[in-house]
């Protein structure tokens, strides 16, 4: 499999000698060097902003039909090179190769969605309380160039879902790709330039993300910021932006909840549960974390979840057979021994899994926790890897309260045959999104966005292209 050279793009230029030195890219599953990522210096940055202030006057002035061609032209070009990506994404972030086919073709029909809805971006008219006003409309225009932040674990669907809702909606970008991960990014940039998006309109920067997220926030030309990552940073990030009074939205952490009804069909549940707590190697905002499950099927339940992690095959990604790859770098490692170790002194059970492995790679056991005291740190913020914990509960009541303490709120999941029971679960968990006997929860059409310190608005579907414009109110009076 081939590794692209890197390279950034920076007012119209893609380079690949830039002053802010290189970083080495690394295949998670081997610990090789891959690629040197050049990195941007504070000129460079400056000229990125500058070039979306001059993209964002000829982006915006295209017909929302014009850029909903152009995003569909870029949407068939990733769906054609779908291949291709995906091979860089596994190299550079490990996901076994299926997960990151299926991530590309996601992406591309994020574009798609948001790209039809560039022509459904209505306003309103009112009508006027007082004499001689001709007309009284309400609209939306673009909020202006944004600077956008993805994190390293869905190195498409990320990138994806803030570049279509953006430029949909009339924006220019900078977008700055986890350093971990820039290869499919820049596939994906390349796509929407080689459509026709104006090169201006369309930065890629990579550096040191405090420095670069620092300066890019400040600068004046930047109007609205995204971020995706962690609660701690979306915090600093959030702060930053408020002071310039622009615009913020944050897709943070999640400490999903998932609540096993006594009637729920547990051999089901417990497939579906598997698959999404160990996909990505559990590096997903809204992975299930905590499992509730009634006390008198908690010892069925917790053997065969054992049994299935026990029973996963890790390995490389690029390997037809692994079902789980590395973490994406060797901080996540540390972090995960830091979470098992603190459960267990505080009289968790490790019911399996909780070291690294020992081989070359980022690996790291499928690791199934029981009774974890409400105080230790695996209970109170988001693991992000392959780390599930099992909790048996009394009552429905006790279970939705245990689900809701935590002052997070992405996903929320819960399985069961009655539909009484699924609307009132449905009603009560505290969420963005809650699954009722599946996963699924995040889809092109649907906004996807957390509650509580979970973040702040939404991607994707109708809600996701909002977020990217301001309104505005004209008034057109009779002339004299
Ligand atoms: N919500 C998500 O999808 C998501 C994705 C990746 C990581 N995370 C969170 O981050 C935690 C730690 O991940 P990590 O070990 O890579 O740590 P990290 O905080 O160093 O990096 C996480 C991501 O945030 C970016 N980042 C960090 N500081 C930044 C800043 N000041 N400005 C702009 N971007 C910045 C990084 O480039 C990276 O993409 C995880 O435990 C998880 O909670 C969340
Ligand atoms: O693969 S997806 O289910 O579409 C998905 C879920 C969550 C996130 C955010 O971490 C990205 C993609």
């Amino acid at each position: 499999m081939d590794y692209p050279e890197l390279a950034l793009h920076i007012a119209g230029q893609w380079r690949t000698q830039t002053a802010g030195g290189r970083r080495a890219v690394v295949n998670p599953a081997t610990e090789e060097v891959i690629a040197q990522l050049p990195l941007a210096g504070r000129d460079e940055l400056a000229e990125a902003a500058e070039s979306a202030r001059r993209g964002f006057v000829q982006w915006r002035g295209k017909s929302a039909l014009e850029r909903c061609n152009i995003l569909r032209t870029a949407a068939q070009t990733i769906r054609a090179q779908a291949k291709t990506i995906a091979q860089v994404l596994t190299l550079e972030q490990g996901k076994p190769l299926a997960e990151s086919l299926r991530e590309v073709t996601l992406s591309a029909d994020i574009v798609d969605f948001q790209a039809e809805e560039a022509k459904r971006l209505y306003g309103r008219l009112v009508p006027p309380r007082v004499e001689g006003i001709l007309s009284q409309s309400v609209m939306r225009q673009p909020v202006g160039p944004v600077a956008a932040f993805t994190p390293w674990n869905f190195p498409a669907n990320l990138p994806a879902r803030k570049l279509a809702s953006a430029l949909a909606a009339g924006c220019s970008v900078v977008i700055k790709p986890a350093e971990e991960t820039p290869g499919t990014c820049m596939l994906l940039v390349r796509a929407f330039l080689d459509a026709g998006v104006p090169p201006d309109a369309l930065n890629m920067v990579c550096g040191d993300p405090a420095e670069v997220s620092s300066f890019l926030i400040d600068h004046p030309a930047i109007a609205k910021v995204s971020f995706t990552g962690s609660v701690a940073v979306g915090k600093l990030l959030g702060e930053q932006a408020a002071r310039h009074v622009k615009r913020f939205t944050g897709e943070l952490g999640g400490h999903a909840p998932v609540i096993v009804c006594d009637d729920a069909d547990f051999p089901f549940a417990l497939k579906q549960s598997l698959a999404a707590k160990f996909r990505n190697a559990g590096q997903v905002c809204a992975s299930p974390i905590r499992f509730y499950v009634p006390r008198r099927r908690f010892g069925e339940w917790s053997e065969a979840f054992v049994q299935a992690a026990r029973a996963l095959r890790l390995g490389d990604g690029s390997d037809p057979a692994t079902q789980m790859g590395p973490l994406a770098h060797a901080r996540r490692i540390e972090d995960m021994q830091r979470f098992v170790d603190d459960a267990v002194e505080r009289g968790a059970q490790l019911l399996c899994g909780g070291h690294r492995v020992q081989r070359p790679g980022y690996f790291f056991e499928p690791t199934v926790i029981a009774n974890a005291p409400a105080d230790s740190r695996v209970m109170r913020q988001e693991p992000f890897g392959p780390i599930a914990v099992l909790q048996p509960y009394d009552t429905l009541d006790e279970a939705i309260a245990q689900a809701n303490a935590l002052p997070y709120g992405l996903g929320a999941y819960a399985f069961t045959r009655d539909l009484q029971t699924a609307h009132r679960l449905g009603d009560a968990l505290e969420a963005g999104m809650v699954g009722i006997n599946h996963f699924g929860v995040s889809q092109p059409e649907m906004p996807f966005g957390g509650w509580k310190e979970s973040g702040i608005g939404q991607e994707m579907g109708a809600e996701g292209l909002l977020h990217y414009t301001e309104v505005k109110t004209l008034t057109v009076g009779v002339p004299s």
